[in-house]
């Protein structure tokens, strides 16, 4: 059979943040729900930005086997893990710290290595090889859901547009010193990683959004950070967007792109 193209995007509107953000929980154990079904444990790949206080909603959430989730940082900036502007420490402090998942299942940057990017980046990469297997036997790291926000100029992780990560075939964790968002110097996973993933959702709310929103969606032939995420089959990436950031997009395709990716789950043991 040929490979399935990678099935259109999976757009949800809500008319505030607190739906998005109960939607996005129930979306996220479910996840976790197939996931440790079919594999015994959960992967996890958290961004920073406004993506960790969108995640509040998993607290306190019944049915959830914390000791099953591993949960990586889909860009981390290079800076200590306590510093202001470290994504671990974002999500430490809206969702990560008031769950039980076991400190060793949170994987984050080596601190002793903050001097040598090329260092960091490859020590990171090896956490993920460890995790994921052999990357030779594997090839990629295939996570079970990738959470993602979209920056004002339409980059995702630290992946910016017009650089040249975006066009990584072959590292799943790169580094780059020249971020136009600030702090400059991040690592980051590469499109290897997030176009392999079971599930990839993008989290985005606000007027602010949408004509970046309606750009990504509506003309993915400019190429921007974000449309360029489109997991490979039976891979598939969803949009959680408050009606705010939602109103310039072109949403009359997103009952179909609904039934078809109720279709591929149904029909892939792996998802
Ligand atoms: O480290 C980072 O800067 C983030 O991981 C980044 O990719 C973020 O997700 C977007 O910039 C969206 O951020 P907002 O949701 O705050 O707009």
């Amino acid at each position: 059979m040929p490979p399935q193209p990678p099935a259109p995007p999976v757009f949800y509107s809500f008319p505030d943040t607190s739906k998005l953000v109960d939607s996005l929980a129930n979306f996220v154990v479910k996840a976790q729900k197939d996931a440790i079904e079919k594999r015994g444990k959960f992967t996890l790949a958290l961004s920073g930005g406004s993506l960790p206080n969108n995640l509040k909603g998993l607290i306190g959430q019944e049915g959830v086997q914390w000791d099953k989730w591993e949960i990586f940082f889909c860009d981390e900036r290079v800076v200590p893990l306590d510093h202001e502007d470290s994504n671990f420490r974002a999500c430490n402090d809206a969702f990560l710290s008031h769950v039980p998942i076991p400190r060793e299942q949170i994987h984050t940057i080596d601190e002793s290595l903050l001097d040598d990017l090329d260092e960091l980046s490859d020590e990171y990469e090896k956490q993920l090889i460890s995790l994921f297997a052999e990357k030779n036997a594997a090839r990629f790291p295939v996570f079970d859901l990738i959470l993602l926000g979209m920056g004002p100029d339409g980059h995702t992780c630290s992946l910016f547009p017009g650089h040249e990560l975006l066009l990584e075939t072959d590292r799943w964790v790169a580094y780059l010193e020249d971020s136009p968002k600030p702090p400059a110097k991040r690592i980051t996973f590469t499109y290897p990683v997030i176009n392999h993933a079971y599930r990839v959702a993008f989290v985005v709310a606000g007027d602010s959004k949408q004509d970046m929103l309606h750009a990504v969606l509506d003309q993915p032939e400019e190429g921007l950070p974000c449309s360029r995420v489109r997991p490979a089959a039976p891979g598939l990436v969803f949009w959680f967007a408050d009606d705010a950031a939602a109103k310039k997009a072109n949403t009359s395709d997103a009952e179909e792109a609904q039934r078809l990716a109720k279709e591929r789950i149904n029909a892939n043991s792996a998802i």
